[in-house]
């Protein structure tokens, strides 16, 4: 049986330039496999190619190179099938605001040809808690309501995939839990979900995979765990009383870096070196310290660091 809902071969994406500007190659030759019944989280900086690369898997934007398979379907070979695999949630609430979500959902099953009979429409808005919504005019729901319904919309065809492009941007810590909850009741009755973060924290909840793009490329995929325990680097920075003496070698787990200040910068990973293992190092080796503080990295720095050279070994070929 095929394992992966998503295969991603050599996918290349470059646009147009924009008012005048050079082409811009959004995506240089990614492959990606993303394995059936996970929730997978896309990661990358401002500008990496995620919203690209989703897109691309929904249909919305044409490749320039390469192949995606979807739930085994080769988009250009089965592209009815492979559309009819995948839900797409959008980034930007675009909600028609003269319909109520009931007519919303029975126009998008008829896009997808859903017959009458096999339509889930109350289902569905049950599902994402707007049943009692069904009939109201889409202006009238609420920000996070607008939300819910696109994922009722993007659900309606009952899609093997499920995409999720920035679904917590700007929305409430209760609507945030209220959505992840639903997630995972999607993934248990084995759906696959896709989504897009710029949260470390949201991505470590709730994503059994993680894949990291940078500059169009795909720089580290892994389990979660795995893949977390390369970036739980802490750096503690510590500015001494005196000038600093020659230092005994640290024990395993922390790094020196001398701050050329006069600071001295210690890196550990907080996983397996507890900070006062760190506070005891320095104060063995005779520091007295007037100031102390701690750097926790961000998903910037990691981007830095798995793009110089220490993500070799997961970074594929
Ligand atoms: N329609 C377009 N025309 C020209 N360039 C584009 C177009 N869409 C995206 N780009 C460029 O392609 C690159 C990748 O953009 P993309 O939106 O895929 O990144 P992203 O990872 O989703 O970023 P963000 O986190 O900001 O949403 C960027 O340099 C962007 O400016």
């Amino acid at each position: 049986m095929q394992e992966n809902a998503i295969e991603i071969r050599g996918l290349s994406k470059t646009y147009a330039g924009r008012g005048g500007s050079g082409p811009v190659a959004a995506l240089k030759g990614l492959d990606l496999d993303i394995p059936k019944g996970s929730i997978f989280g896309l990661l990358g900086p401002n500008g990496a190619g995620k919203s690209t690369t989703i897109n691309i898997l929904a249909g919305l934007v044409n490749k320039s190179a390469g192949s995606v398979r979807i739930w085994g379907f080769d988009q250009d070979v089965n592209p009815r099938q492979s559309r009819a695999a995948i839900g797409v949630v959008p980034q930007e609430l675009n909600i028609d605001p003269f319909f109520t979500p009931r007519a919303l959902l029975d126009v998008q099953a008829g896009l997808y040809g859903v017959r009458r009979r096999d339509r889930r429409t109350d289902e569905v808005l049950a599902a994402v808690g707007l049943a009692d919504k069904a009939d109201a005019y889409a202006r009238s729901l609420s920000g996070g309501m607008q939300r819910r319904l696109l994922i009722a919309k993007a659900l309606v065809h009952s899609p093997q995939v499920l995409v999720l492009d920035e679904p917590t941007a700007g929305v409430d810590i209760s609507l945030r839990r209220m959505l992840w909850a639903y997630v995972r009741e999607l993934q248990e009755r084995g759906t696959t979900v896709i989504l897009t973060t710029h949260y470390l924290e949201e991505a470590e909840e709730m994503c059994d995979r993680i894949g990291i793009i940078s500059k169009g490329e795909l720089v580290a995929c892994d389990d979660t765990q795995t893949l977390l325990r390369r970036l739980d680097g802490k750096t503690m920075v510590l500015t001494p009383k005196e000038a600093l003496p020659d230092l005994p070698a640290p024990p395993e787990g922390i790094t020196l870096e001398p701050a050329g200040d006069g600071r001295l910068k210690l890196h550990y990973a907080s996983r397996t070196t507890d900070a006062e293992a760190v506070l005891d190092y320095v104060r063995g080796a005779g520091i007295r310290i007037a100031d102390v503080a701690t750097e926790d990295p961000r998903l910037e720095d990691v981007f830095v660091a798995l793009t110089d050279g220490d993500a070799s070994d997961t970074a594929p070929a």
